[in-house]
Formats: structure tokens, sequence, C-alpha cells
């Protein structure tokens, strides 16, 4: 849990973000799956050194399409991604996606990034060719083909196999947060506690046999240590390997980030919703003013605190427009 609180530290400081979004205690409240690189061969600690991780998840989110209509869609998102300074540019951000996007069988094309940092768009431009984004008003960039996978996106929906974030969706809320994964340099291992342990059966059900290295983090994360932010605190760290210093670096002058206010993850916006639910759809609507995504009733809602203005009726649930866009607004994983 330190390692993680420090890695989500260090993303924070090198993105410029107020606060980390990454962090033990929010691996455990939340679907997301974590993936981190480790060096198990630095000499002499024993320990292993993080290089960097990956963290992704599928969020329902509102994105336009080139021709400016609202889709709802659950995509695989990227949610947070680093790589330790001292060694970006050597090729490690490049294993740890892939290996990600193998192991959640998963295109580049069909992911949404958020709020992707200058050097992340680099990324995926140089090693994917993303270079055509689809404009959005929330804060996720999606690009060019994003919409030809989204059959591929429902069919995930309804139980097709798929990789730990998926099966992480799809299981139940007891079994929320308690498992992640750890792709390691050398090995690959699932993180978590004894009740995590229970997801492993789903993948061999699945066909997709665990590998004959996997561990449990314990014995590979849990004495693990993280390189320090400062370059020059590495000395023996050479370009063509990663030897961190013996028992360095998790030491951290920050407070916990337990006690520091942590961003909220909006995804579920249940006050929004309440606020939704609790206005009555009217009757004798207009018909005539159909947004392009929907095919329901329009109506105005005059008890709207905004005003007068166009909302809609769809499945039986009212909606506006400024409610849409609110609801994408607080999708983001990042309030600020
Ligand atoms: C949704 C989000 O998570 S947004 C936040 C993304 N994270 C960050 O910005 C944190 C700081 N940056 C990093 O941690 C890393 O640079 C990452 C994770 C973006 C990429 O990991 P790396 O190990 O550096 O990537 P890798 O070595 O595989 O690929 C290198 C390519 O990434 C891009 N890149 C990496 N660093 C930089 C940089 N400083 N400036 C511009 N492009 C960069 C370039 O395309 C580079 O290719 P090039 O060297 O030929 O120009």
């Amino acid at each position: 849990m330190t390692v993680i609180d420090e890695m989500g530290k260090a993303s924070a400081k090198a993105q410029n973000l107020p606060a980390p979004i990454t962090s033990a205690s929010r691996m455990q409240t939340n679907r997301h799956v974590l993936y981190i690189l480790m060096d198990h061969d630095v000499k002499g600690s024993g320990k292993g050194a993080v290089i960097g991780f990956l963290k992704v998840g599928y969020k329902k989110l509102f994105v336009l399409d080139r021709h400016g209509a609202h889709n709802e869609v659950e995509p695989l998102c990227v949610l947070d991604f680093y790589i330790h300074e001292s060694l970006q540019r050597h090729g490690y951000g490049k294993e740890l996606f892939q290996h990600m996007l193998q192991s959640e069988r998963v295109e580049p094309h069909q992911l949404a990034v958020d709020r992707p940092s200058e050097k992340l768009l680099c990324f995926l431009r140089k090693h994917y060719n993303l270079k055509e984004t689809i404009s959005q008003v929330n804060n996720f960039v999606i690009f060019e083909g994003f919409f030809a996978n989204q059959h591929g996106a429902h069919h995930l929906l309804n139980g097709e196999p798929g990789g730990p974030a998926a099966q992480r969706r799809r299981t139940s809320g007891g079994c929320r947060g308690q498992a992640g994964l750890i792709a390691q340099r050398s090995s690959y291992s699932r993180y978590g506690n004894p009740k995590g342990a229970a997801n492993i059966p789903e993948r061999r059900a699945m066909g997709q046999e665990p590998s004959k290295r996997l561990q449990d983090v314990e014995t590979c994360l849990g004495s693990a240590t993280i390189p320090s932010q400062d370059p020059s605190d590495l000395p023996s760290l050479s370009k063509s390997g990663v030897h961190p210093p013996n028992g360095a670096l998790c030491s951290s002058e920050e407070p916990p980030v337990a006690t520091q206010p942590e961003p909220t993850d909006r995804t579920e916006d249940p006050g929004i919703r309440a606020v939704a639910e609790s206005k009555p759809s009217r009757q004798g609507a207009h018909t005539d003013r159909l947004p392009p995504w929907l095919g329901s009733r329009c109506h105005d809602a005059p008890w709207a605190p905004w005003g007068k203005q166009q909302s809609w009726t769809v499945a039986g649930v009212f909606h506006d427009a400024q409610w849409i866009r609110y609801k994408q607004e607080y999708r983001n994983t990042r309030p600020w």
C-alpha cells in the first residue's frame, strides 16, 4: 500500500496535479486495475524496484462522435500512467502499455484517455499512431476509430471474456476493489488479498491459464521499493539497466495520502441522479425538436432552477441538456 501511495504521489507531482489520483485506499473502493512494472533484478536489495504503473478502468461516458451526436459508452479508460523520471524514454512505458492492451484484450483506438498529458499524447502518437482526436466537451480524449469498435465493447458488457478490468467491472460489489494486477518486468502477478484470489479461478474458467510465475503480491511487491523523485538520488541507474540503490526510497516528507483530502471519483454521481429522478416528466411535451441522439419526448422544464429549457425523457427517465453536460463533467476522475 505504501508503494502504491508513493507511486500515486510521484505521478501527481509529474503531472502537476494538486493531489494524487492513485492511492491504495482508492484502489480498494473502485474497480480500477493497476498494472505495475517492476524490476526484480535490482542489485543488492533483493526486493525489486518499481519502475512505473498504469491504471485503467471502465467508465460510463457521454462522448461526441464526428457528427457531434452524444453517445453513451463504457470504454476502458487510461486513468493514470507514470514511469519514474529517471527511466522515461527507455521503452518501459511501451512495455507496460503493451502488456495492458494484451491483458485487457483491447486495441489502442478503443481506449478513452482521461486528460492526457503532452507526454502521453506524444507516446500514443509514436507507438500507436493515434493522432486524430475526436473533440469532446469533457476531459477525456478519444481517437479516430473509437466508434468502429463499439460492437466489441457491447460484447464485453454482455459477458464475453475480457481482461482483468472487464472482470472487475462484472464482479459483484462483494469483491469490489479487492484484486488488481501487477505486471513485472520478468513476471506477472496478481495483486490481491485472500478474498481477491477468488478471481483467479475465473481466469482459468475463461481459458486463460495463469502464468506459472503467478505469485501473491506480498511476495513481490510487499517488500519492493520505489525510486525517489530525484534522478540524482539514483547514481547507479544506467541507461541500459535499472539498478536503484539498496533499500531506497519509500521515504517521503509529505504527509500520508490518507490525511490529505482525496479527489472525489464522481463516476456514480448519486446526487445528480437523485435530482434528475426527483423531477417528474411532464406530459404534453414538444416532440418537434428532438436531439439527434435521442428518439424520445422533448419537454420544457419550467420548474428547473436554471429556468425554462429543453429536456428529454428517455426510457422513462428525465433528462435535460444541462443534466447531460453535468454528467459529462462529473464523470471525470479529475474534478479539477
Ligand atoms: C491519463 C494519464 O495518465 S495522463 C499522464 C501521463 N503521465 C505523465 O505525463 C507522467 C510523466 N510521463 C511519464 O511518466 C512517461 O513519459 C510516460 C508514461 C508518458 C511514457 O513512458 P515512457 O517510458 O517515457 O515511454 P516510452 O519510453 O515507452 O516511449 C517514449 C515516447 O514517449 C513520449 N515521451 C516520453 N517522454 C516525453 C517527453 N518528456 N516529451 C515528449 N514526449 C515524451 C515520446 O513519444 C517518446 O518517444 P521519443 O523519445 O522517440 O520522443
